[in-house]
């Protein structure tokens, strides 16, 4: 039987995985190659910093700090790469001082990872700040995020999301709903605490289903009115409360385009920063053979239907500048690969032509 490490999917030599199984015994997470112990050992000190505020404060010292200012991403182009720089703490104080502010502003900073070295990063929102000043002095430029995404590098791209995701929730919950107090932060921005109410706060991601239903040999994707011309995806709808994951898929399916799901199986997850912070868990779907008819709801999508293999593989190579037809018609295109939608399309030609 194989046996993979739980992260980088490398295979164990079997000898190791015997004396892995019976060390760990009934401890299966602790079945992680050399170099994932390094990960262990950096989720721990991470968890470290958020229950410590002490401690994260000293850290805030020797951490590398990412910038945004009204909730964009610094971005610096290098030749034609783009880049998320990280500044040293030293170099936020020059900045700081550079607009005669103190260095109280590093406090405002959230905890949003570290290196394997444990370098801690932070991100942090000088939005109060002037913005060409920043931009001059640190020769880049301030991206609205649904550009920068798919200009920087996969691991940035979901670094930033994820950044960006923690200081919207904490610009958007300066306050109890309860007391109405201000709230106020751990010093690594894991929660923030009503000291009149006694209430703790914790960041929120709100759940998405998203489906890719087939019928056994076509997909169906599907428009919303606000989507870029010609770009078709799978369907998608936020759970309501109390809902678990199928019955999400069940219901938007059966709300969107009028199909009943048979069967379902989980894909994979992704965070996904639009409009604020959802947990997307995309699955595929089959449709029950005898009802194959769509009925579109047209007051969420404005086109819903039947892709064949061939269209879906021509769709996913065509990018969105060359779907324009001379008559002024789009041919149809698909999310870029770092939406999760992407992947699930992709499966599903994988699945097809296996
Ligand atoms: N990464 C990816 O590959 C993809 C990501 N997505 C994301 O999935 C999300 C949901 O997809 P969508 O099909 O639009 O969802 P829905 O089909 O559930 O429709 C969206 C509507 O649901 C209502 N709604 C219910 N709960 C919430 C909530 N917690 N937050 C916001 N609105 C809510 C709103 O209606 P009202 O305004 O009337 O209150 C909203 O306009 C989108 O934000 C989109 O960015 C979608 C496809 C691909
Ligand atoms: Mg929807």
């Amino acid at each position: 039987m194989p046996a993979f490490c739980r992260f980088c999917r490398d295979s164990f030599p079997l000898v190791l995985i015997m004396a892995a199984i019976y060390q760990a015994a009934y401890r299966r997470a602790a079945l992680f190659c050399r170099s994932h112990s390094t990960y262990v050992k950096k989720m721990r000190y991470l968890n470290k910093l958020k229950e410590d505020d002490s401690l994260c404060r000293q850290a805030q010292t020797s951490g590398t700090f990412y910038l945004f200012h009204n909730l964009s991403p610094f971005l610096r182009k290098v030749e034609e790469k783009y880049l998320i720089p990280q500044l040293s703490a030293a170099e936020m104080k020059r900045i700081l001082e550079k607009f005669k502010e103190t260095e109280q502003w590093i406090e405002k900073s959230v905890l949003i990872g570290c290196s394997d070295e444990h370098v801690p990063h932070f991100a942090l929102d000088l939005g109060a700040l002037e913005r060409s000043v920043i931009e001059a002095e640190l020769k880049g430029s301030f991206t609205d995020l649904r550009k920068a995404l798919f200009v920087v590098d996969e691991d940035s791209s979901s670094l930033l999301a994820s950044a960006q995701a923690l200081l919207r929730w904490h610009d958007s919950h300066q306050y109890c709903s309860k007391t109405g107090q201000p709230t106020q932060k751990n010093v690594a921005g894991s929660k923030r605490v009503c000291h009149a109410s006694g209430i703790t706060y914790y960041p929120q991601m709100s759940p998405v289903v998203i489906i890719l239903v087939s019928d056994g040999s076509r997909c169906l994707l599907a428009r919303q009115p606000s989507f870029p011309q010609g770009m078709y995806t799978a369907l998608s709808g936020f759970c309501d409360i109390g809902e678990a994951v199928e019955e999400t898929a069940r219901r938007e399916v059966a709300e969107e385009v009028g199909l009943e799901v048979e069967s379902l199986w989980y894909s994979a997850s992704q965070h996904w920063p639009f409009p604020s912070s959802c947990l997307m868990i995309a699955c595929h779907a089959l449709v029950r053979g005898q009802q194959l008819e769509i009925s579109m709801n047209s007051l969420e999508l404005e086109e819903a239907r039947w892709f064949g293999l061939e269209e879906v593989m021509e769709g996913l190579k065509r990018e969105p500048k060359s779907a324009k037809q001379d008559n002024g018609n789009f041919l149809p295109w698909f999310p870029p690969k770092q939406a999760i939608a992407h992947q699930l399309i992709n499966e599903w030609v994988k699945q097809q032509t296996s």
